[in-house]
């Protein structure tokens, strides 16, 4: 009887610890993601949540501990480098270029990309058909988030590293960035959700990351 190894997570997070400013802001993390996987994180304001996605993304380094992926550290440059390509990010900063059409926007990504040929499609789906010709400064906030969303469709990396991408959605547009999702990850795509909203992503894992300070009793409490 031969036995088979269990697969490598497609991303290890082993004991992670990660500093700002001499301040310890995450603390010995431990989260194994395998393709099709999902990991939404949750807590207070300051918690660490955008801080656990920038170093996903390699914008800072873990003080302690590694993240691999496909076993291989991310730190190391000839494994960042091909890292790098898996990964979409969005972020609250949302990179539009308000004097260029909606369509531009995505199709400019594409270029940059080398991709070509998905932008349309992506923006239908997101529900801005209608707006695929205007200047991006037409857009309300809920629709530049689901032109970012377009973006995410469009370039179509593996992993996605998503800060609060429900922020300024309808129940509609969260319908949709549910659904994109799903689809993602039945393609074998991994995503990391940074969020306050309610999300339902199913089967995800949930790391409510700890409050960092003991909070003051707020105008709330004395209300109580
Ligand atoms: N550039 C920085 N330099 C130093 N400290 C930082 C920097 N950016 C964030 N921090 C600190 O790191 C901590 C975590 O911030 P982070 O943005 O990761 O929290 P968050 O959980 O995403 O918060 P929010 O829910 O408000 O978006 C905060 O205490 C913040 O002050």
């Amino acid at each position: 009887m031969s036995l088979r190894k269990p697969p490598l997570p497609r991303i290890l997070l082993n004991n992670v610890s990660c500093m700002r400013n001499a301040q310890t802001i995450l603390r010995n993390i431990n989260v194994s993601v395998h393709d099709g996987g999902a990991l939404v994180l949750t807590g207070a304001n300051g918690a660490g949540k955008s801080t656990f996605l920038r170093m996903l993304a390699g914008f800072s380094r873990p003080s302690a501990g590694e993240i691999l992926w496909n076993g291989h550290d991310i730190t190391d440059s000839g494994v960042f480098q091909q890292y790098k390509l898996q990964l979409n990010w969005l972020s609250l900063k949302d990179a539009i270029k308000d004097k260029i059409t909606v369509l531009d926007n995505v199709q400019w990504f594409e270029l940059l990309e080398g991709k070509s040929g998905k932008a349309k499609e992506a923006i239908e789906l997101m529900g801005l058909g209608r707006l695929m010709n205007e200047k991006a400064r037409m857009l309300s906030m809920g629709q530049r988030k689901r032109l970012q969303l377009a973006r995410v469709v469009a370039i179509d990396r593996p992993i996605w590293l998503l800060d609060e991408p429900s922020v300024a959605l309808d129940s509609e547009g969260v319908k949709l960035l549910e659904h994109i999702i799903s689809e993602h990850r039945k393609n074998g795509g991994i995503v990391f959700v940074a969020t306050h909203l309610p999300i339902e992503i199913e089967d995800a894992m949930i790391l409510r990351l700890p409050q960092r300070f003991p909070r003051r009793k707020t105008m709330v409490d004395l209300l109580d």
